[in-house]
Protein backbone atom coordinates (compact mmCIF):
# COMPACT_ATOMS: atom_id res chain seq x y z
CA UNK A 1 0.00 0.00 0.00
CA UNK A 2 1.17 3.68 -0.79
CA UNK A 3 1.65 6.11 2.17
CA UNK A 4 -0.57 8.50 3.17
CA UNK A 5 1.51 10.11 5.83
CA UNK A 6 5.46 9.20 5.77
CA UNK A 7 6.97 10.58 9.41
CA UNK A 8 10.98 10.54 9.19
CA UNK A 9 12.76 10.95 12.59
CA UNK A 10 10.06 13.20 13.60
CA UNK A 11 11.37 14.66 16.86
CA UNK A 12 10.14 17.57 19.28
CA UNK A 13 12.44 19.04 21.84
CA UNK A 14 11.02 21.51 24.45
CA UNK A 15 14.06 22.42 26.68
CA UNK A 16 15.51 19.51 28.34
CA UNK A 17 12.49 17.27 27.88
CA UNK A 18 12.73 14.72 24.70
CA UNK A 19 8.78 14.10 23.90
CA UNK A 20 9.16 12.90 20.57
CA UNK A 21 12.31 11.33 20.03
CA UNK A 22 13.00 10.52 16.38
CA UNK A 23 9.65 8.37 15.49
CA UNK A 24 9.71 7.34 11.36
CA UNK A 25 6.33 5.90 10.99
CA UNK A 26 4.67 4.85 7.35
CA UNK A 27 0.97 5.39 7.39
CA UNK A 28 -1.00 3.65 4.53
CA UNK A 29 -3.26 5.19 2.08
CA UNK A 30 -6.61 3.35 3.07
CA UNK A 31 -5.82 2.46 6.91
CA UNK A 32 -7.40 2.86 10.05
CA UNK A 33 -4.07 3.69 11.64
CA UNK A 34 -3.97 4.28 15.82
CA UNK A 35 -1.59 5.62 17.98
CA UNK A 36 -1.92 4.33 21.42
CA UNK A 37 0.38 4.99 24.60
CA UNK A 38 0.54 5.94 28.21
CA UNK A 39 -0.07 9.85 29.53
CA UNK A 40 3.04 11.55 28.45
CA UNK A 41 3.92 9.53 25.67
CA UNK A 42 3.98 11.92 22.53
CA UNK A 43 0.91 11.04 20.49
CA UNK A 44 -0.40 14.73 20.97
CA UNK A 45 2.71 16.47 20.06
CA UNK A 46 3.38 13.84 17.04
CA UNK A 47 0.08 14.55 15.64
CA UNK A 48 0.60 17.87 16.21
CA UNK A 49 3.77 17.79 13.98
CA UNK A 50 1.80 16.09 11.33
CA UNK A 51 -0.89 18.63 10.69
CA UNK A 52 1.38 21.61 10.80
CA UNK A 53 0.55 22.74 14.27
CA UNK A 54 3.62 22.58 15.68
CA UNK A 55 7.54 22.50 14.43
CA UNK A 56 9.29 19.46 14.50
CA UNK A 57 12.66 20.55 16.10
CA UNK A 58 13.95 18.05 13.77
CA UNK A 59 12.82 15.63 11.13
CA UNK A 60 10.15 15.47 8.38
CA UNK A 61 6.48 14.68 7.71
CA UNK A 62 5.18 13.84 3.89
CA UNK A 63 1.70 13.83 3.18
CA UNK A 64 0.93 11.61 -0.25
CA UNK A 65 4.75 12.57 -0.95
CA UNK A 66 4.90 16.25 -0.07
CA UNK A 67 6.56 17.73 2.31
CA UNK A 68 3.96 19.19 4.69
CA UNK A 69 5.81 21.77 6.35
CA UNK A 70 7.41 23.18 2.46
CA UNK A 71 3.47 22.99 1.56
CA UNK A 72 1.45 24.25 4.61
CA UNK A 73 -1.24 25.11 2.40
CA UNK A 74 -2.13 22.02 0.23
CA UNK A 75 -1.29 19.86 2.93
CA UNK A 76 -3.75 21.52 5.12
CA UNK A 77 -6.18 21.32 2.56
CA UNK A 78 -6.25 17.65 2.20
CA UNK A 79 -6.31 17.47 6.25
CA UNK A 80 -9.10 17.11 8.19
CA UNK A 81 -7.79 17.94 11.57
CA UNK A 82 -10.28 17.62 15.14
CA UNK A 83 -10.01 20.81 17.12
CA UNK A 84 -10.18 20.31 20.88
CA UNK A 85 -13.37 21.89 22.59
CA UNK A 86 -11.07 24.75 23.53
CA UNK A 87 -9.93 25.32 20.06
CA UNK A 88 -13.38 26.34 18.50
CA UNK A 89 -15.31 29.48 18.76
CA UNK A 90 -18.39 28.44 20.80
CA UNK A 91 -20.40 31.86 20.84
CA UNK A 92 -21.60 30.24 17.36
CA UNK A 93 -24.11 27.93 17.35
CA UNK A 94 -23.42 24.45 16.06
CA UNK A 95 -24.79 24.92 12.40
CA UNK A 96 -22.81 28.33 12.27
CA UNK A 97 -19.57 26.83 13.08
CA UNK A 98 -19.92 24.11 11.02
CA UNK A 99 -20.77 26.51 7.88
CA UNK A 100 -17.80 28.75 8.96
CA UNK A 101 -15.52 25.48 8.96
CA UNK A 102 -16.27 24.86 5.38
CA UNK A 103 -16.42 28.77 4.20
CA UNK A 104 -12.57 29.12 6.15
CA UNK A 105 -11.75 25.80 3.71
CA UNK A 106 -13.29 28.02 0.86
CA UNK A 107 -15.92 26.29 -0.02
CA UNK A 108 -19.47 27.38 -1.56
CA UNK A 109 -21.86 28.02 0.59
CA UNK A 110 -24.63 26.59 -0.58
CA UNK A 111 -22.60 23.33 -0.64
CA UNK A 112 -21.10 23.79 3.09
CA UNK A 113 -24.80 24.45 4.20
CA UNK A 114 -25.96 21.46 2.76
CA UNK A 115 -23.13 19.38 4.41
CA UNK A 116 -23.45 21.31 7.88
CA UNK A 117 -26.98 19.50 7.66
CA UNK A 118 -25.95 16.02 6.95
CA UNK A 119 -23.46 16.08 9.25
CA UNK A 120 -25.98 17.25 12.03
CA UNK A 121 -28.28 14.57 10.77
CA UNK A 122 -25.49 11.98 11.13
CA UNK A 123 -24.40 12.85 14.90
CA UNK A 124 -27.96 13.69 16.30
CA UNK A 125 -27.02 17.30 16.68
CA UNK A 126 -29.60 18.38 14.55
CA UNK A 127 -31.99 19.64 17.41
CA UNK A 128 -28.99 21.78 19.03
CA UNK A 129 -28.49 22.93 15.20
CA UNK A 130 -29.85 26.63 16.73
CA UNK A 131 -28.05 26.36 20.54
CA UNK A 132 -24.85 27.96 21.22
CA UNK A 133 -21.85 25.60 21.53
CA UNK A 134 -20.80 26.73 24.44
CA UNK A 135 -24.09 25.71 26.18
CA UNK A 136 -23.31 22.12 24.51
CA UNK A 137 -22.41 19.11 27.29
CA UNK A 138 -19.02 17.75 26.43
CA UNK A 139 -19.90 14.88 24.21
CA UNK A 140 -21.63 17.08 21.76
CA UNK A 141 -18.91 19.59 21.52
CA UNK A 142 -16.54 16.71 20.80
CA UNK A 143 -19.20 15.81 18.01
CA UNK A 144 -19.38 19.30 16.54
CA UNK A 145 -15.36 19.31 16.70
CA UNK A 146 -15.63 16.27 14.64
CA UNK A 147 -18.05 17.16 12.29
CA UNK A 148 -16.23 20.46 11.63
CA UNK A 149 -12.95 18.55 10.58
CA UNK A 150 -14.98 16.58 8.07
CA UNK A 151 -17.15 19.13 6.01
CA UNK A 152 -14.37 19.46 3.66
CA UNK A 153 -13.93 16.16 2.80
CA UNK A 154 -10.64 15.87 3.20
CA UNK A 155 -8.39 12.70 2.16
CA UNK A 156 -6.94 12.00 5.99
CA UNK A 157 -8.32 12.36 9.17
CA UNK A 158 -6.85 13.28 12.21
CA UNK A 159 -8.67 12.72 15.13
CA UNK A 160 -7.39 13.06 18.86
CA UNK A 161 -9.31 10.16 21.02
CA UNK A 162 -12.65 10.95 19.20
CA UNK A 163 -14.95 8.72 21.17
CA UNK A 164 -14.70 10.11 24.69
CA UNK A 165 -17.26 11.43 26.02
CA UNK A 166 -19.60 10.25 23.16
CA UNK A 167 -22.69 8.18 23.87
CA UNK A 168 -22.70 4.82 22.71
CA UNK A 169 -25.58 5.35 19.74
CA UNK A 170 -23.56 8.45 18.58
CA UNK A 171 -20.39 6.55 18.51
CA UNK A 172 -22.09 3.92 16.75
CA UNK A 173 -22.78 6.03 13.70
CA UNK A 174 -19.30 7.54 14.11
CA UNK A 175 -18.06 4.45 13.75
CA UNK A 176 -20.02 3.68 10.86
CA UNK A 177 -18.60 6.97 9.27
CA UNK A 178 -15.50 6.35 9.74
CA UNK A 179 -15.67 2.73 8.61
CA UNK A 180 -17.64 4.31 5.01
CA UNK A 181 -14.75 6.54 4.53
CA UNK A 182 -11.78 4.23 4.64
CA UNK A 183 -13.64 2.32 2.12
CA UNK A 184 -13.71 5.42 -0.08
CA UNK A 185 -10.36 5.41 -0.03
CA UNK A 186 -10.19 7.70 3.04
CA UNK A 187 -6.96 7.52 5.76
CA UNK A 188 -7.64 7.72 9.51
CA UNK A 189 -4.78 8.14 11.84
CA UNK A 190 -6.52 8.28 15.76
CA UNK A 191 -5.02 8.33 18.95
CA UNK A 192 -6.51 6.76 22.21
CA UNK A 193 -6.40 5.04 25.22
CA UNK A 194 -9.30 2.83 24.68
CA UNK A 195 -7.42 -0.74 23.62
CA UNK A 196 -10.70 -2.53 22.46
CA UNK A 197 -11.92 0.01 20.49
CA UNK A 198 -8.67 0.19 18.55
CA UNK A 199 -8.95 -3.60 18.33
CA UNK A 200 -11.84 -3.68 16.60
CA UNK A 201 -11.99 -0.22 14.54
CA UNK A 202 -7.97 0.05 13.72
CA UNK A 203 -5.90 -1.92 10.89
CA UNK A 204 -2.94 -0.73 11.60
CA UNK A 205 -1.47 0.44 15.13
CA UNK A 206 1.72 1.69 16.26
CA UNK A 207 2.49 1.81 20.31
CA UNK A 208 4.31 5.09 21.40
CA UNK A 209 5.86 5.21 25.13
CA UNK A 210 8.31 7.98 25.99
CA UNK A 211 8.24 9.37 22.75
CA UNK A 212 9.89 5.97 20.76
CA UNK A 213 7.90 3.74 19.01
CA UNK A 214 7.84 0.40 20.48
CA UNK A 215 6.24 -1.56 18.16
CA UNK A 216 4.15 -0.60 14.14
CA UNK A 217 2.69 -2.41 11.92
CA UNK A 218 -0.84 -4.45 11.34
CA UNK A 219 -3.06 -4.69 14.40
CA UNK A 220 -1.76 -8.60 13.96
CA UNK A 221 1.70 -7.70 13.94
CA UNK A 222 1.69 -5.96 17.00
CA UNK A 223 -0.46 -7.82 18.59
CA UNK A 224 1.57 -10.75 18.21
CA UNK A 225 -0.89 -13.57 18.78
CA UNK A 226 -1.95 -11.86 22.30
CA UNK A 227 -4.50 -9.68 22.74
CA UNK A 228 -4.05 -5.80 22.23
CA UNK A 229 -4.10 -4.83 25.74
CA UNK A 230 -1.70 -7.28 27.52
CA UNK A 231 0.74 -6.54 24.26
CA UNK A 232 0.58 -2.88 25.21
CA UNK A 233 1.29 -3.60 28.74
CA UNK A 234 4.24 -5.87 27.91
CA UNK A 235 6.00 -3.24 25.95
CA UNK A 236 5.05 -0.57 27.96
CA UNK A 237 5.80 -2.03 31.00
CA UNK A 238 3.20 -0.05 32.79
CA UNK A 239 1.97 -2.57 36.65
CA UNK A 240 3.29 -1.56 39.17
CA UNK A 241 3.43 -2.62 42.86
CA UNK A 242 2.72 1.47 44.11
CA UNK A 243 -0.91 0.78 42.38
CA UNK A 244 -1.87 -1.49 45.25
CA UNK A 245 -3.31 0.73 47.95
CA UNK A 246 -3.27 -1.02 51.41
CA UNK A 247 -5.73 1.53 53.21
CA UNK A 248 -8.02 1.83 50.73
CA UNK A 249 -10.81 -0.32 51.76
CA UNK A 250 -14.48 -0.61 50.98
CA UNK A 251 -15.57 -2.60 53.97
CA UNK A 252 -16.88 -1.24 57.30
CA UNK A 253 -13.18 -0.61 58.79
CA UNK A 254 -14.34 1.90 61.85
N1 LIG B 1 4.51 22.83 25.55
C1 LIG B 1 5.18 21.90 26.22
N2 LIG B 1 6.26 22.24 26.96
C2 LIG B 1 6.97 21.32 27.64
N3 LIG B 1 6.68 19.99 27.64
C3 LIG B 1 5.64 19.61 26.92
C4 LIG B 1 4.82 20.52 26.18
N4 LIG B 1 3.84 19.82 25.56
C5 LIG B 1 4.02 18.53 25.91
N5 LIG B 1 5.09 18.41 26.72
C6 LIG B 1 5.61 17.16 27.29
O1 LIG B 1 5.84 16.26 26.22
C7 LIG B 1 5.49 14.93 26.60
C8 LIG B 1 4.51 14.36 25.59
O2 LIG B 1 3.25 15.02 25.73
P1 LIG B 1 1.99 14.67 24.81
O3 LIG B 1 0.92 15.66 25.16
O4 LIG B 1 2.42 14.59 23.41
O5 LIG B 1 1.60 13.21 25.33
P2 LIG B 1 0.35 12.29 24.99
O6 LIG B 1 0.89 10.96 24.59
O7 LIG B 1 -0.55 12.95 24.02
O8 LIG B 1 -0.34 12.16 26.42
P3 LIG B 1 -1.90 11.97 26.86
O9 LIG B 1 -2.24 10.55 26.53
O10 LIG B 1 -1.84 12.17 28.34
O11 LIG B 1 -2.73 12.99 26.16
C9 LIG B 1 4.96 15.00 28.02
O12 LIG B 1 6.00 14.66 28.91
C10 LIG B 1 4.59 16.46 28.19
O13 LIG B 1 4.73 16.87 29.52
Amino acid sequence: MASALSLQNLTKIYGKKVAVNGISLDIPAGSFYGLVGPNGAGKTTTLQMCTGMLLPTNGSVSLFDDDVWANLDSARARMGVMPQADEIFDRLTGQQLLVYAGLLRGMDKTEVTRRAQDLLNAFDLTEAAKKLVSDYSTGMKKKICLASAMIHSPRILFLDEPFEAVDPVSSANLKDILKEYVSTGGTVVISSHVMSLVEKMCSHVAVIANGNVRAAGTLEEVAAGSDLENRFLDLVGGRHDAARLDWLQGGDNE
